[in-house]
């Protein structure tokens, strides 16, 4: 991909696109700007990493960027764009990946009628693997939904979807890879209690984690279905799913994703607050 995209934000999640940008669809590092609040190191890292162009300078990050993603914490989002706002154009695609922040809140903020898209990548971006769901404002046309299709289509799966969907999708997949890594960490912990070799242990646990999440991807079997054929009568998934019944593990993840799902509706709601009085900083 030719186009100049300028990231505002050079935290985890930029890094994870970045990495995809660069690995999958080849685009040229030279047009990858990025920036950060401070971290010059971080900044050099980036760019010996990737080969993308680290700048401060606002009028040159953003001096003919066809795409500006901002890629800032929620509560930087008014501070980052507040500074950029006078070196966007209606020629631009802008591109947030906020938690919680809508895109009529974004709008509010750099006070132009240009196409915005929210979305809600996960790092897994960083192998190609994101899910990332996408909503627009009414200003996006078919080929602004084309070309952040094509942006987050190269580090993993897109789809498109309403943006009351938005706070959802950030609960369920955004903070997912979270939750599929605390799964691990608490099977690698009883690997220890078990008494397994780690380094067996690691092999196992990953092997098994890629092996179902392939069963549920392209068996027609629902998740019940494949999880009775592991459980023998009287055996030992049926004890040990027991125990995760008695201890309300599913009630808990259910409880995790309506919550995370919770606070990016809180989250919008805050950065509305801070918009409406005005408060720049954190
Ligand atoms: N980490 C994740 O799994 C995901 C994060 N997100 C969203 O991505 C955004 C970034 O999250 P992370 O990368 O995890 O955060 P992070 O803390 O790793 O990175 C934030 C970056 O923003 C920079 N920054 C802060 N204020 C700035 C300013 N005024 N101008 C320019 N840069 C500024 C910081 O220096 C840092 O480089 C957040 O809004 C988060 O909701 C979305 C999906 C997944
Ligand atoms: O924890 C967060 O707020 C961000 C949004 C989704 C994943 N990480």
């Amino acid at each position: 991909m030719d186009k100049k995209i300028a990231f505002l934000g050079a935290g985890s999640m930029a890094e994870a696109l970045i990495s995809g940008l660069v690995a999958r669809i080849g685009s040229r590092p030279a047009n990858i700007w990025v920036n950060n609040r401070s971290n010059d190191s971080q900044l050099e890292r980036l760019q010996k990493e990737y080969g993308v162009i680290p700048s401060r300078d606002m009028p040159s990050m953003l001096k003919g960027a066809e795409v500006v993603i901002i890629a800032v914490k929620p509560k930087d989002v008014l501070a980052a764009l507040t500074q950029a706002k006078e070196h966007l154009n209606k020629d631009m695609l802008l591109i947030s990946v906020a938690a919680g922040i809508s895109t009529a809140s974004l709008k509010s903020i750099i006070d132009l009628d240009i196409p915005i898209i929210r979305a809600m990548p996960n790092t897994s971006a960083a192998v190609g693997k994101s899910a990332t769901a996408l909503s627009g404002n009414e200003f996006v046309k078919d080929k602004d939904k084309q070309l952040a299709k094509e942006i987050f289509g190269t580090v993993g799966m897109a789809v498109y979807t309403d943006e009351n969907q938005m706070d959802a999708v950030t609960g369920l997949s955004g903070s997912g890879p979270a939750y599929i890594y605390y799964l691990i960490e608490a099977m690698q912990l009883s690997a220890e209690q078990i008494g397994l070799k780690p380094e067996d242990a690691q092999k196992l646990i990953i092997q098994t984690l890629i092996g179902a999440a392939e069963m549920v991807h392209t068996s027609d079997k629902t998740p019940l279905t494949l999880r009775m054929e592991v459980t023998s009568p009287g055996g030992t998934t049926e004890a040990g799913i027991r125990v995760l019944e008695e201890k309300g593990v599913r009630d808990a993840l259910i409880e995790c994703i309506q919550t995370a799902t919770n606070r990016s509706s809180e989250m919008g709601i805050e950065l509305s607050q801070k918009i409406s009085k005005g408060i720049l900083s954190n």
